[in-house]
């Protein structure tokens, strides 16, 4: 195994994603970030300047276990502190399972400004991936505003609420159009889109005919739910987050933000036509158009329009059809089983939308998370007394609460208080969703764990039921994940053993909800984190503590 040595600088640059330039923060000038490639159990060196010129930033490696190197995580104020505008901050990190990730910021809402990009990891010189492929493509699926997201951030924490919206244009590697026909491009020239530059031409992918390829699909999407589908061709799900699950065929996936998937698409359809490849918007009543790319089966131009029009996007309220496919997820044979025996601590996070002093927060067991100056991994590591809120957070919430009503009382409070867990204990945890404050209304959250892939181990609809529910758990071939959709009014349980010492979040994906408080903080084996890098250190109570000398 090798170490890969990056050199990076975030910086704002001009771009036009979607053919209308923006200011968005790009990494060595580029939007998307660089592709990082590597093989399993390589090193990753990352040498990270902040060239943005009045904020800090971090980047977290999304799908990274980091084990032995939690410091490494990328999460401002739980694994280090942001890295100040024209400091370096090296991340160093093992990779040490092929699949499909990506990276992207984790300090306040800098993801949804454009700091992301892919990260791949090939199987190990020597191991090879229980499929076969001819060729592969990248997809990082991605959704855009216009408004910037320090307007989007004050709307967020003023009274009264200012909700983000729906996004203006979904992206593909960086591309889409806005308010221009990309078929009326391809048909008349340029007519539609004069705007159209190279930042937001379609993607093309190039194939062959009667080949199979691999896509690797992942989204980093601000709020959308995405379905993605191949005109006239079927797709084989073989890679979730990751690992490698049963494959099973489908004519259309859904991605929710956070997620990854590889699917296997075989060119077996009519050779002298082109095809579309399309993108919309599930699990809110969607305000984008969809976004395409062109499967471009070679010899033919790329610009020979599709003769059969892109795949329909399933309405956006058929959960049923979003449920069939999540619950098709299972384990490849083989695959690392969860600990059969019951685990020994169950957390039942119910998720509300609620209000703090008139203020629209997302809360957990009526706890919004507020995070604090000083980061976790630091503070507990040295013990720092009144670093963040003392006591545990409610491992349940009230047995007479009604999931499927608005809050009664929809009050609750922040804190930045976490879940201490034994170290090398199993840990399940039921995620309950709930109606939000307007009646009728309850939301797709995808989950998303730092520090380590879980099982899931089922859905339900309705309240969880500790005794029905557990006896149905699924610990055969539960799927090993880092993200899972909660539905509507429903529940997912997953399972986790606490084996990687370190401060980690457990958050919703969708950008305005973490920043609205929805996640929670589990820290466990601190005592057993090795020396944390300085340069991690820099802010809040650790900081002053370095300035005395005061740290080891
Ligand atoms: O957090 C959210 O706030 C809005 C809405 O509930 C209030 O405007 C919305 O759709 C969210 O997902």
């Amino acid at each position: 195994s090798k170490t890969r040595h990056f050199k990076w600088e975030v910086g704002y640059i001009y771009a036009s994603p979607d053919c209308n330039e923006k200011v968005l923060i790009g990494i060595n000038g580029k939007f998307p970030g660089p592709t990082i490639r590597a093989k399993a159990g390589d090193t990753i060196h990352v040498e990270l300047k902040n060239a943005l010129h009045t904020e800090g930033v971090v980047i977290h490696w999304h799908g990274i276990r980091q084990l032995g190197t939690p410091w490494a995580d990328g999460t401002a104020s739980i694994s280090q502190c942001a890295i100040d505008p024209e400091e370096t901050f090296l991340y160093r990190f093992r990779v040490e399972k092929a699949g499909t990730y990506f990276y992207h910021g984790h300090y306040g809402m800098q993801r949804a400004a454009g700091l992301y990009g892919s990260l791949i990891v090939d199987a190990a010189d020597g191991e090879e991936e229980p499929f076969r492929y001819d060729g592969e493509f990248n997809l990082l699926l991605s959704d855009w505003y216009h408004q910037s997201i320090y307007d989007q951030m004050v709307g967020l924490s003023s009274k009264p609420f200012r909700w983000i919206g729906e996004p203006q244009t979904l992206l593909i590697n960086g591309r889409g159009q806005h308010n221009c026909s990309l078929a009326a491009h391809l048909i008349e020239g340029s007519g539609k889109c004069e705007s159209m530059s190279k930042d937001c031409a379609p993607v093309v992918l190039r194939v062959l005919p009667n080949k199979t390829y691999r896509l690797r699909i992942a989204s980093t999407t601000s709020l959308a739910s995405l379905n993605l589908a191949i005109g006239n061709h079927k797709m084989v799900v073989v890679e979730a987050d990751g690992n490698y699950v049963e494959p099973f065929m489908v004519g259309d996936i859904d991605i929710y933000s956070g997620e990854s998937y590889s699917v296997l698409v075989t060119t077996d359809q009519n050779p002298s036509s082109n095809y579309w490849l399309s993108i919309g918007v599930r699990g809110r009543k969607p305000k984008t158009s969809p976004a395409l790319a062109i499967v471009n089966y070679r010899p033919n131009s790329p610009s020979k329009l599709p003769e059969s029009s892109p795949p329909v996007v399933p309405e956006w309220s058929d959960y049923n059809h979003s449920k069939s496919l999540s619950y098709r997820i299972l384990a490849r044979r083989g695959a690392t089983k969860p600990p059969p025996q019951s685990a020994d601590r169950r957390i039942v996070l119910l998720n509300t939308q609620n209000t703090v002093d008139g203020y629209t927060k997302w809360s957990i067991n009526n706890i919004s998370l507020a995070l604090p100056p000083t980061p976790y991994l630091g503070s507990m590591r040295y013990r720092l007394k009144n670093a963040f809120d003392g006591g545990m957070p409610p491992e349940n919430f009230p047995s007479n609460y009604d999931v499927m009503r608005p809050p009664k009382n929809p009050n609750s409070t922040q804190s930045s208080n976490a879940y201490v867990i034994r170290f090398n204990s199993t840990v399940d945890v039921i995620l309950q969703n709930a109606n939000a404050l307007a009646v009728n209304v309850s939301e797709i959250h995808p989950w998303h764990l730092h520090g380590h892939d879980f099982w899931v181990l089922g859905y339900g609809d309705g309240r969880f039921d500790e005794e029905e529910d557990v006896a149905r758990f699924n610990l055969k071939n539960p799927p090993l994940r880092n993200t899972v959709v909660i539905f509507p009014y429903g529940w997912t349980a997953i399972r986790f053993v606490a084996d990687n010492p370190g401060v980690w979040a457990f958050h919703c994906h969708i950008e305005p909800h973490l920043h609205m408080g929805m996640g929670v903080i589990f820290a466990e084996g601190v005592e057993h984190v090795g020396r944390i890098p300085k340069e991690a250190l820099t802010c809040g109570m650790t900081g002053k503590m370095l300035m005395d000398n005061h740290l080891p």
